[in-house]
């Protein structure tokens, strides 16, 4: 027995070997049941959102919060953002299980970190379940305007993903209008809804799912004269429709060596964290001639608005950062295509990188640096 114990101990360290730190949190009055993963801090604090998901156990969980603030890393590096990665998950479905005691007892934890992690929104949660979190911490962000903070952070990263979006046009089709082309998107929650609907207005045709039927009717609702635009497919067949791009919006791991055979579109572009269930799927897509728009890049607009909010909430600055995205990700295109390497091999070279030079200009003391992250 205590042989067993001893080896589930090293396999948890070996797990979590590539991280600083994670947070185990457990409140049994609101139920809360939470881990907070810090992957890097070389650029600064640990900055991600919080996702709640009803996971089916604490391992996927865990698996989750890793891959997630390892992404963060990397898009803070790529993005030129000062800070470090870092992510939350609650174990819990986001439609049943919520509290506003739930989101303060996370508060209290986050605030337990002193600032080495802050967070916000993601995937299953919203602005107001974090007004709920501020009251216990002054770490989150990404809460409503009323409340100080930068608003609905979706908003800037659906305008990533479009200029992203741009971007492929033009580099596969060598004009980057959003007109008359096809996207499949997965996902209407904040993010994919936003997409759609800008994507319907620039007179594109969209094939669209998700899991909840009610988003669908209210998504069906809102765009109603366009419904000639429209094709609601059921979850699997989103991977098997003809079209330019296939959107991920909403869940990870989704593209793999079950989907990737399905696939029948000429790029991926998509907000979900995490798309490829390996990074060797990467090479998998370039096989098939498919484009890959690394997730991290392109989904960077969240992140970005709520990054600027630590500094002072400023709208033109975020959208000027955001537009960036298109030169960033054609960019990045062509030096793949150049290397002869794949889009995922070329973001993980420059991510690098910018941790190197970081590294480096942390090697240079002096008694108050960065005065920029004494957070209010
Ligand atoms: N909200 C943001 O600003 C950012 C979001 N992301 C990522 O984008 C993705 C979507 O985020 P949000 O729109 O904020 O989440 P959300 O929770 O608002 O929406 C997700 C939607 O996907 C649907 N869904 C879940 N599983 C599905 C499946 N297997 N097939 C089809 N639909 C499914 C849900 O019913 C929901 O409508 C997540 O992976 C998130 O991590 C990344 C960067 C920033
Ligand atoms: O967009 C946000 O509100 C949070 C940023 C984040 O966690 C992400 O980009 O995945």
């Amino acid at each position: 027995m205590k042989q067993v114990e001893q080896l589930q101990e090293v396999d948890l360290f070996q797990k979590i070997a590539n991280h600083e730190q994670v947070v185990f949190c457990n409140d049994r009055q609101s139920g809360l049941k939470a881990i907070i993963a810090i992957h890097n801090t070389t650029l600064g604090p640990a900055l991600g959102g919080t996702r709640m998901y009803p996971y089916s156990s604490v391992q996927e969980a865990l698996e989750d919060a890793l891959r997630l603030s390892e992404g963060m890393t990397a898009k803070c590096a790529i993005s030129d953002v000062d800070f470090g990665g870092g992510k939350a998950v609650i174990i819990g479905d986001p439609n049943k299980d919520k509290s506003p005691a739930m989101f303060r007892a996370l508060g209290q934890f986050v605030d337990s970190l002193n600032g080495r992690f802050i967070t916000g929104t993601d995937m299953g949660t919203t602005m107001n379940d974090f007004i709920h979190a501020a009251k216990e911490t002054k770490f989150i962000n990404g809460i409503p305007e009323s409340f100080g903070g930068s608003g609905d952070s979706s908003i800037p990263t659906a305008k990533g993903i479009l200029y992203a979006l741009k971007a492929t046009n033009q580099f596969l089709f060598h004009n980057n209008s959003l007109h008359g082309r096809v996207y499949a998107i997965q996902g209407l929650g904040k993010v994919g809804r936003k997409i759609a609907v800008h994507l319907l207005e620039a007179g594109a045709f969209v094939y669209v799912t998700d899991t909840n039927e009610s988003v669908i009717k209210s998504f069906l609702n809102e765009v109603r004269d366009k419904q000639q635009c429209i094709q609601v497919v059921s979850g699997e067949e989103i991977y098997r429709v003809h079209a330019d791009i296939f959107m991920p919006c909403a869940i990870g791991g989704i593209i793999n060596e079950k989907t990737i055979p399905l696939l029948n579109v000429k790029a991926v572009v998509g907000s979900a964290n995490n798309q490829l269930a390996c990074d060797k799927y990467a090479g998998s897509l370039t096989e098939k001639e498919i484009l890959y728009a690394p997730d991290y890049i392109v989904n960077a607009g969240g992140l970005i608005q709520i990054a600027d909010e630590l500094y002072g909430v400023n709208r033109e600055r975020v959208l000027e950062k955001v537009a960036s995205i298109y030169d960033t990700i054609l960019q990045l295109f062509k030096d793949a295509q150049d290397a002869n390497i794949t889009t995922v091999e070329a973001a993980r070279r420059e991510c690098e990188r910018m941790l190197d030079e970081q590294q480096h200009r942390n090697n240079f003391y002096s008694r108050s640096r960065r005065p920029k992250w004494d957070i209010k």
